[in-house]
């Protein structure tokens, strides 16, 4: 019985996979023709041609990318219908569905059928693929008349088999195994904000992944337009998860760590908690407006200023009266700078004419020479650019903090021990903290050439066109916006002029990518509980709608200045509008590390959510207590033993930051190559990494050195601890010099 249903399956499966190949075959054939093409016709037919090109790329691409497992569930329904589910909706050529896109209404019920609520499902099958073959089917039977004497199929849970693989440094997508909880969230309405708390290995990172895909191809009008924007912890991070959105055949979404967030900027430099958590206060907006104040300056007396060998007078009234008539603009500095400019060379233009003139040169001076003359001249030149200096934001924060006396006045009421951590050398590398600071000072400063001088013929026609796109993005989201209380809606108009840009040819997410003051759609934040109150407000301005899916738990808050609650954190920014869910099954850690991890976090005197754990482990946490002199030698003398117990899967050594390149050295001298180091080394089997690049990863074995020293590093905050505590899959190894954390200390 099982063998027959196998057999269907696989040629029902072998039919999707060549329609498939059939779909691509086509693809290429019209993109040859396309491209043979493209360079004859008129330009209006070459940008249509462009435009198709860029259509079946993009769909090519797509088709490329869901072979693997490309189908995984099959419903059989009441009314005898049955329905596959895949990565992709499939049509054949005289238009039967074969295949439903996973994110369509009518895949729900894969996901959230139970046998209490069938929601008209009979039967729901996983079908679990190696290659284009189907190696085994799985049923769970929700309708019970259809259960007949011996014919329980079998085959292991799928989910469980998903569940026990061995981890590859790189995330998979669980699309055929999203359990109702999660896909409850996945599938929420877009607008507003929505808070997902769970403890470790959740599924927070999947569903804020899958929610992406789903988002973009359920609100597509309305999204394709204006970007999905995914940001996470670190490099390593989105290394991790870089693979899972292509994989659900989504390539459209932007996805940054949060030091790359500011355009040109990749901020890596390290920096103490200390420092970092006072420049993630909200008070350092305050700070750098002013620093951009300070760069508008009155000369403590007035001037002489050398015009040809004319003496002029620049008066400090009248550059108080210039500064004031352009801050009364409103506009960003660079712009504010044109008219201060304009109006102090055409009062010295004057001053130059009336000198000429009683001089005995006659009133037939050429103003526009005059004019010209001022310009040019070097002191007058040199004054304009000292009253009112053009900035760049990196110029101006690297300034304020590597000038005392600039940074003295800019800080009123901060401590000297406070501009203490604030001050450093002028060129320093930029870190993670400094880049919401370079975006504050960007959007007060504006564009450095904000004088008109672009091409604005080509700017209107962009314009034109983001007005069009933004007109159906906005299409309902104010309805929406309105119906869950958010006020401040926008129109199209200000949605376009967020996302004017001059390159007409990228797609919006290179658009995107590239321009700082861009307005996406939607912001997916994984690891939200790390963001510092700088951090938030500018993810806040790169979403205006405030339609956001924030995911984290508030308990491995780590950075020193994270979120010691969602209601803190979200409040000065979101008001009371925003909702939270909770995921309450821990898919990762087996029961005897998680219970262990809880322990200790309880005992550190913090509440953690603490998820059933799925999984019963093999192992309970092994602990070894060596002299502090042996720790790093004792690490290397047990490798073997760890990676033989995860059957040749992923190790993490993970170690207190300072430890990090001991720790890596030594090992390399054994291990050599399998040995990787820091980010983005995931590929090798054993990896050497800190707390913090651990953050959001999972293994199927970790060794943690010196636990005692993650939690005094943190100053007693159980963060480190606790997300490295529960990073594996099958086992954890304590190595310790000192007294272990109360909790694990048996
Ligand atoms: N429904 C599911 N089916 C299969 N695997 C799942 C499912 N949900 C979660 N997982 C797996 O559980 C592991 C943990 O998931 P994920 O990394 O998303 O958790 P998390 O909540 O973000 O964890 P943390 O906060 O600890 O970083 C991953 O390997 C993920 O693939």
């Amino acid at each position: 019985m099982y063998d027959d249903e196998l057999a269907q399956e696989r040629s029902y499966v072998h039919g999707l996979y060549s329609r498939l190949d059939e779909l691509r075959a086509e693809k290429v054939e019209q993109l040859g023709e396309v491209r043979r093409a493209k360079s004859m016709g008129t330009h209006q037919n070459r940008s249509e041609r462009d435009a198709f090109a860029t259509l079946y790329e993009n769909r090519l691409a797509q088709l490329n990318a869901v072979d693997d497992k490309l189908v995984f569930g099959r419903l059989d329904l009441d009314d005898g219908q049955c329905r596959y589910i895949g990565r992709i909706g499939l049509l054949s050529e005289d238009l039967r569905q074969l295949m439903v896109d996973w994110r369509a209404p009518e895949a729900g019920t894969f996901y959230q059928a139970t046998a209490f609520e069938r929601l008209g499902v009979r039967r729901r099958r996983h079908l679990l693929l190696q290659g284009r073959n189907v190696k085994a089917i799985e049923d769970d039977v929700l309708d019970h008349t259809m259960l007949v004497e011996g014919d329980q199929l079998q085959g292991e849970g799928a989910l469980l088999a998903a569940l026990n693989s061995k981890r590859t440094g790189r995330m998979n997508d669980i699309v055929g195994t999203i359990q109702a909880e999660q896909d409850r969230i996945i599938r929420s309405p877009l607008s507003g904000a929505l808070v997902v708390q769970g403890g470790p290995g959740t599924g927070k990172t999947a569903v804020a992944l899958h929610r992406a895909a789903y988002l973009l191809y359920t609100h597509r009008e309305r999204l394709q337009a204006a970007g999905v924007l995914l940001v996470g912890p670190s490099n390593a991070f989105m290394k991790y998860i870089e693979r899972v959105l292509p994989s659900l055949g989504e390539t459209g979404v932007v996805m940054s760590s949060v030091g790359n967030l500011f355009p040109g900027v990749r901020a890596t430099a390290p920096e103490s908690p200390e420092t970092a958590e006072l420049k993630g206060r909200l008070r350092m907006a305050e700070v750098v407006a002013n620093a951009v104040a300070n760069r508008q300056r009155l000369p403590r007396e007035d001037v002489r200023l050398d015009v040809e060998g004319t003496r002029l007078i620049l008066t400090v009234r009248q550059v108080r009266r210039a500064r004031d008539k352009a801050r009364a603009l409103g506009v960003p500095h660079n712009e504010g700078r044109v008219t201060f400019v304009k109006t102090l060379l055409r009062e010295l233009t004057e001053q130059l004419r009336e000198h000429i003139e009683s001089a005995g040169a006659g009133n037939n001076a050429d103003r526009s020479y005059l004019a010209e003359d001022v310009r040019s001249s070097h002191d007058v030149r040199v004054m304009l650019n000292l009253c009112w200096m053009p900035m760049t934001a990196e110029k101006l924060i690297d300034d304020m903090f590597s000038k005392p006396e600039i940074l003295e006045a800019v800080t009123p009421g901060f401590t000297p021990a406070e501009r203490e951590l604030l001050l450093r050398s002028p060129g320093a590398r930029w870190s993670e903290s400094d880049v919401p600071l370079l975006d504050e000072a960007a959007e007060l400063l504006g564009e450095m050439d904000a004088t008109g001088g672009r091409a604005q013929a080509s700017v209107e026609s962009q314009r034109k066109r983001d007005l069009a796109n933004a007109e159906k993005a906005i299409d309902n989201m104010n309805q929406q916006l309105e119906d869950s209380g958010v006020d401040g809606i926008l129109t199209a108009e200000q949605l376009a002029d967020f996302n004017i840009v001059e390159a007409a040819s990228q797609t919006s997410a290179e658009r995107a990518l590239t321009d700082r003051s861009w307005a996406y759609g939607h912001v997916v934040i994984d690891e939200a509980q790390e963001l510092s109150p700088m951090q938030w407000r500018l993810l806040v301005r790169r979403c205006p709608v405030k339609s956001f899916t924030i995911v984290g738990d508030i308990a491995q808050t780590s950075s020193s200045s994270g979120a010691m609650s969602w209601r803190d954190a979200l409040t000065p920014f979101m008001g009371e509008r925003w909702t939270m869910e909770e995921l309450t099954v821990n898919y990762r850690t087996p029961m005897q590390i998680a219970e262990a991890a809880v322990r200790m976090a309880n005992a550190a005197g913090q509440i953690v959510s603490a998820p059933k754990a799925v999984r019963d482990g093999d192992w309970e946490p092994i602990i070894d207590r060596v002299p502090a002199a042996d720790v790093v030698k004792h690490v290397v003398a047990m490798m073997p033993k760890e990676t033989a117990a995860v059957g040749g899967g992923l190790v993490a050594v993970i170690t207190p930051a300072a430890m990090v390149r001991e720790v890596t050295a030594a090992l390399r001298v054994v291990y050599g190559t399998r040995i990787g180091h820091g980010a983005g080394s995931l590929e090798q089997d054993i990896v050497v990494i800190d707390p913090h690049e651990a953050k959001g990863l999972e293994f199927d074995g970790v060794i943690i050195v010196e636990p005692a020293t993650l939690l005094s590093d943190a100053k007693g905050r159980v963060g480190d601890l606790y997300v490295s505590m529960t990073r594996p899959t099958q086992r954890l190894r304590l190595v310790t010099s000192q007294p272990l954390p109360a909790g694990i200390e048996a």
